[in-house]
């Protein structure tokens, strides 16, 4: 008889993560109209993610599937996320990720359109760097990269990989689309998630505040 294709237990667990966290996500307006994609790396070959247009704010174990590294559905006819490559390669990439999660908040939508040009968002002096894995220090200047948005995957990734140059990056914002935020678990991952969500949102209220002669 066939060895199953991967071990359910995991994956389970897996999606009961994802679900957790996408309901709190979907709750601070993170996911509006089915956006955003889920997963968590299961072993060197598999990852649990979410499936393709289903809100994410109301997942049940049958909207999450598993892919593997190449992109193809394990054991499912189900579509994965329509970024899936986006995640995957990141688990190629970084054998230490073991979850990428990606939100469209008005924040981080806004905020890769307004840096599009920089191609980054050049962030200094915050505290809130120590929630970023590797980072000490409020005394430091750390770039989240922007890449411009694609409908081709490979478009995106190579973009991606053109610009995740530095360690501890954690993130990057796709602009007027997203942000991408990874870690070695969904917890550092969420983690890393929120601290560029805080930000970003800093950034924008003191360009506001600064618009209005503050
Ligand atoms: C409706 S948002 C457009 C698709 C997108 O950017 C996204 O994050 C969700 O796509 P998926 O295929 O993962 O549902
Ligand atoms: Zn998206």
């Amino acid at each position: 008889m066939n060895a199953p294709a991967f071990d359910h237990n995991l994956y389970a667990g897996c999606a009961a993560q994802i679900i957790s966290h996408t309901r709190e996500l979907a709750a601070k307006g993170w996911t509006p109209a089915t956006a955003g994609n889920f997963s968590i790396r299961m072993d060197a070959e598999h990852a649990a993610i979410t499936i393709s247009g289903k809100d994410k704010g109301r997942l049940t174990e049958a909207d999450i599937m598993v892919v593997n590294m190449a992109n193809d559905p394990v054991a499912t006819h189900h579509r994965p996320s329509a970024e899936a490559a986006l995640h995957t390669h990141l688990y190629r990439r970084f054998p230490d990720v073991g979850a990428v999660l990606h939100t469209h908040s008005p924040t981080q939508t806004i905020a890769g359109l307004l840096h599009a040009d920089e191609g980054r968002v050049r962030l200094r002096g915050y505290e809130l760097f120590k929630a970023l894995r590797g980072h000490t220090t409020h005394e430091a200047e750390l770039d989240l990269p922007v890449v411009p948005n694609s409908q081709d995957m490979d478009q995106l990734i190579a973009s991606v990989d053109a610009v995740l140059t530095q360690p501890n990056t954690w993130g990057y914002l796709i602009a007027g689309h997203g942000l991408y935020a990874w870690g070695r678990d969904i917890n550092e991952a969420r983690r890393h998630l929120d601290a560029f969500e805080f930000l970003l949102g800093c950034e924008l209220e003191m360009r506001r505040l600064r618009g209005a002669g503050a």
